[in-house]
């Protein structure tokens, strides 16, 4: 859960109080109202220039980065892939968090989850965009973090690839209790899992409706 006060970030975001609470939320706006932004300021990827966030009632800029970024990761809006073979891209997101490496029988099991048939010690070098997604995906999942931001997977995806991602990293925060706040344009995405719906235009929540 996220309370965010006074918050204020260069000239771009300008927020006087939000609460995202419920397991799903979606942010929406036009372009450049500063969806990405505010994606990037839950988890400490830009810090607030006032105010303050408060994940689970601890500000966020007194907290360890690491042990932050453990419990809140990200999925940004293009696949970030490393040099090496799957399962080290695999392994690298555990890595970051400061985690004990996953059996290479999670491994198969998290490209399962996200239906990519390759192995192991494949290189990751001729993916196609969904792959690569896919294989970030099943990443962040590993990770088992109880937050996920989701950074609309639309610009590098195709609609199939966008949903496919969106969909399984829903019913994995719902069905584990975790919480995933997303940025979506997409109404009928919004509209399929309306808990929270937040609104944004010129740095500014404009609304935010909570079912
Ligand atoms: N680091 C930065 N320095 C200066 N301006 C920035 C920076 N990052 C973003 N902006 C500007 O802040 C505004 C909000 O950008 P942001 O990416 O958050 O919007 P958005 O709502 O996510 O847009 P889109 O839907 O197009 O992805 C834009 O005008 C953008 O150009």
């Amino acid at each position: 859960m996220f309370i965010v006060e006074n918050l204020r970030y260069k000239r771009i975001l300008e927020i006087v109080s939000l609460t995202i609470s419920r397991p799903i939320s979606c942010i929406m706006g036009p372009s450049g109202s500063g969806k990405t932004t505010l994606l990037r300021m839950l988890n400490r990827l830009n810090a607030p220039d006032e105010g303050r966030i408060l994940y689970n009632g601890q500000d966020i800029a007194l907290m360890d980065t690491i042990k932050l970024r453990r419990n809140v990761v990200m999925l940004g809006q293009m696949p970030v892939i490393y040099s090496g073979t799957v399962a080290d891209n695999l392994q690298i997101g555990l890595q970051f968090s400061q985690r004990p490496p996953a059996s290479d029988e999670d491994l198969r099991k998290s490209l399962a989850w996200v239906e990519l048939d390759k192995e192991l010690a494949d290189s990751c070098h001729n993916f196609s965009g969904g792959e690569k997604q896919r294989l970030c995906l099943a990443r962040i999942m590993l990770m088992d973090a109880d937050t996920y931001l989701l950074d609309e997977p639309s610009a590098a995806l195709d609609k199939n690839t966008e949903r496919f991602i969106i969909e399984h990293l829903t019913e994995f925060v719902l069905r584990k209790n975790k919480q995933m706040v997303m940025v979506t344009h997409s109404e009928q995405i919004a509209q399929s899992f309306p808990q929270t719906i937040i609104r944004m235009e010129g740095g500014r929540v404009t609304e935010a409706y909570h079912e």
